[in-house]
């Protein structure tokens, strides 16, 4: 430890600027929110606030390390990165200090006075108030900084960013305020000061803080140092206590797997991911070869609260060069729909000076990210294959499942990995947990069924009474019930697997292969042919509405339904694309019609023209309501409802 550093430790050593530019600032709201939750429901939790600020310290020395290389007036001759820790039985405070970046006074007005992240907003109002379930939610938030004032009631921030010649001291007690001055600080870097509240002095214990160390952040890459107990002589003698390292030091990823427990990656992975639960699950490689990099990466327990905010920032995975941290843009490292995987990278082919510019196409990056991405789908597939543990797959199907489909659209070079862990809802097993996958729908598929079934529509229950099922459920044939937002734009680019094509019941014309028999294709023909004089009838009724209208044998029940085309858009999509605000060609339907039911039977004894008009457009607008579409006149189709309600129930009279 530098003399600088040590000075850092003490507050007040005001010079020249001290007192100066003096003001007071109220925080955001989301911020003042925020602290009164995480102070109410993180207290059983109380000891995270260590691992936090301990967590931002080597955060800035990573920075300081990184901009350091370029440069190295940065350091102001302080090369020796460290992090420290004392606590003052007198004044009751424990302080955190580093000498890394430090920060400027618009830099801490920015980033400890607000929240940057987009969406807080929503996520706060969505919290209950219930303290156990709101702790896990600020879990899914990091609790960052903030948590130092679930032990402190005031706390004070010295920082000066390196390089510049005037420091700034925030202080707040968590109120609604902070108040800000210019200080002079001999050493860059930042020292925070907690001011325990009143039944905290169990902190003020050199043996208890060093525990936390040592359990909480024992594999922070660089020292952290406390001062030693001194003896009681020792201490009769005025003897300065010597600072001395306290945790292991050594990044976790460069050591051996079997010298790591679960705990240790466990830990590591709060304090270097900002995550304040365990993760979900992990894997940890060393790759030898013509490419020389260690990987740790893991994924969460949990999704975080702007997963599908584009544009929240997720800390993702930190790139490293010989254990120099580069940067931690996920974009670079891991494909969009794995964007919840987070942890290590650490390439020794790189050069240390590398800029953002050369990453952005860098061969040996690239292979390190599709080597990477191998290796998270292995991880994925493994939870898929436990049987001892299901629980973590579904979890991870309900917390990513979403996410994690659009690797089927993003990453053509694994579709088929990606395919086969996907989970459905489905009409056979509509409660599998996470899903049925679809090798298990194949497996299970009818003598003579050739394609895998799907149907895409908002909710399930829509999906599940959707008219088109009607042919499905009597054939007992597995439909795919598809309900996610993604699902539409997932299956226009999941058009085969295993050989099988993947076949929407809500478009073309419906082929059931050799699930249906040669007695069946024959009546349905005989249907075809004698109803060619209705139909044509019908589509002169309803005009440009319909594309086409034919006899269908999908339904049972059901009058009638509509049919996109073969290659064309499903009614849901357009209808998802419209509610998006893009402008749509109106591409008109067809129109099937059941002609053994008997509302059908009764349309062809129709003679009048005008009733018929109005029943076959009756039949074509229920038909758009039955499959959740909106009708563009809805008051004109009530209207003839009720003239037919009349006209029937004047019949019965
Ligand atoms: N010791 C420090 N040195 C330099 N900057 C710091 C330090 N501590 C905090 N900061 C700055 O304040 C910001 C906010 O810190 P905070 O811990 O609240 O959030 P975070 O670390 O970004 O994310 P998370 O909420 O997941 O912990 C940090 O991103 C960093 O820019």
């Amino acid at each position: 430890m530098s003399e600088n550093q040590a000075n850092q430790t003490e507050q007040g050593q005001a010079e020249s600027n001290a007192g100066q530019n003096t003001e007071t600032r109220g925080f955001q709201a989301e911020v003042k929110q925020l602290l009164q939750l995480m102070i109410h429901s993180m207290y059983s939790n109380k000891e995270v606030f260590a691992r936090e600020l301990i967590s931002n310290a080597s955060d800035a020395l990573d920075t300081l390390r990184f901009e350091g290389v370029k440069n190295d007036a940065l350091f102001e001759g302080d090369p020796e990165l460290s992090i420290w820790i004392d606590f003052d039985t007198d004044a009751r405070t424990v302080t955190i200090g580093d000498n890394g970046i430090g920060m400027t006074r618009e830099q801490v007005i920015d980033r400890i006075g607000t929240i940057a992240k987009s969406g807080t907003r929503t996520f706060l109002d969505s919290l209950s108030g219930d303290e156990k379930k709101d702790a896990h939610l600020i879990g899914q938030f990091g609790v960052g900084f903030y948590s130092a004032f679930i032990v402190a009631d005031k706390v004070t921030v010295d920082t000066r960013r390196g390089g510049e010649s005037t420091g700034t001291r925030w202080i707040s007690d968590g109120g609604g305020e902070y108040t800000l001055e210019d200080i002079d600080k001999p050493g860059h870097g930042t020292t925070v000061t907690l001011h325990l509240r009143e039944d905290e002095d169990e902190f003020l214990d050199g043996y208890r803080l060093r525990h936390l160390v040592r359990t909480y952040s024992d594999h922070i890459a660089f020292p952290i140092k406390m001062r030693e107990e001194l003896s009681e002589e020792d201490e009769k003698e005025g003897k300065e206590a010597a600072w001395a390292q306290v945790n292991r030091g050594a990044p976790l990823w460069t050591q051996a797997k079997a010298e790591i427990s679960d705990d240790d990656y466990a830990e590591f992975y709060k304090h270097s991911c900002h995550d304040y639960e365990d993760p979900l699950t992990w894997t940890h490689n060393k790759v030898e070869g013509s490419q020389e990099y260690t990987s740790l990466l893991y994924i969460p327990k949990r999704a975080p609260f702007d997963l599908f905010d584009p544009n929240g920032k997720q800390h993702g995975v930190k790139l490293y060069v010989q254990r120099v941290f580069i940067m931690d843009d996920a974009d670079k490292l891991m494909p969009r729909y794995l964007r919840f995987v987070k942890g290590v990278i650490d390439s020794n082919d790189l050069p240390l000076n590398v800029s953002r510019e050369i990453l952005q196409s860098n061969r040996v990056l690239d292979k390190i990210r599709a080597g990477s991405v191998k290796k998270v789908l292995g991880l994925i597939e493994s939870m898929a294959r436990d049987d001892d543990e299901p629980e973590k797959f579904k979890t991870f199907w309900k917390e990513f499942g979403q996410v994690f489909k659009e690797g089927v659209v993003e990453d053509a070079e694994n579709k088929d990995k990606i395919a086969k862990l996907l989970r459905f809802k489905t009409t056979t097993d509509e409660s599998a947990d996470p899903g049925v996958g679809l090798d298990d729908y194949i497996a299970r598929m009818q003598p003579g069924q050739e394609k895998i079934y799907y149907i895409t529509a908002d909710t399930l229950a829509e999906a599940k009474h959707s008219p088109h099922l009607e042919i499905f459920k009597k054939k007992d044939i597995e439909v795919l019930l598809l309900t996610d937002r993604v699902d539409e734009w997932v299956m226009a680019h999941l058009t085969e697997y295993e050989g099988k094509e993947l076949s929407s019941v809500a478009k073309g014309a419906l082929d059931l292969g050799e699930a249906e028999t040669e007695e069946e294709k024959k009546e349905q023909e005989k249907l075809a042919e004698e109803s060619k004089g209705l139909v044509e009838r019908i589509k002169t009724a309803l005009g440009e509405r319909v594309n086409e209208v034919r006899v269908t044998h999908r339904l049972t029940d059901s009058p009638a339904c509509l049919v996109a085309d073969e290659h064309g858009m499903s009614a849901h999509l357009e209808r998802i694309l419209k509610e998006a605000g893009q402008a749509m060609p109106n591409s008109a339907p067809h129109l099937e019609i059941n002609v053994t039911h008997p509302l059908v039977e009764r349309l062809a004894e129709e003679q009048g023209d005008d009733e018929f008009e109005a029943f076959s457009q009756l039949l074509f607008e229920q038909a758009i309501l039955a499959e959740g579409g909106e009708l563009d006149d809805p008051a004109t189709f009530v209207r003839r409802m009720n003239q037919m309600l009349l006209s029937v129930s004047r019949g019965a009279a």
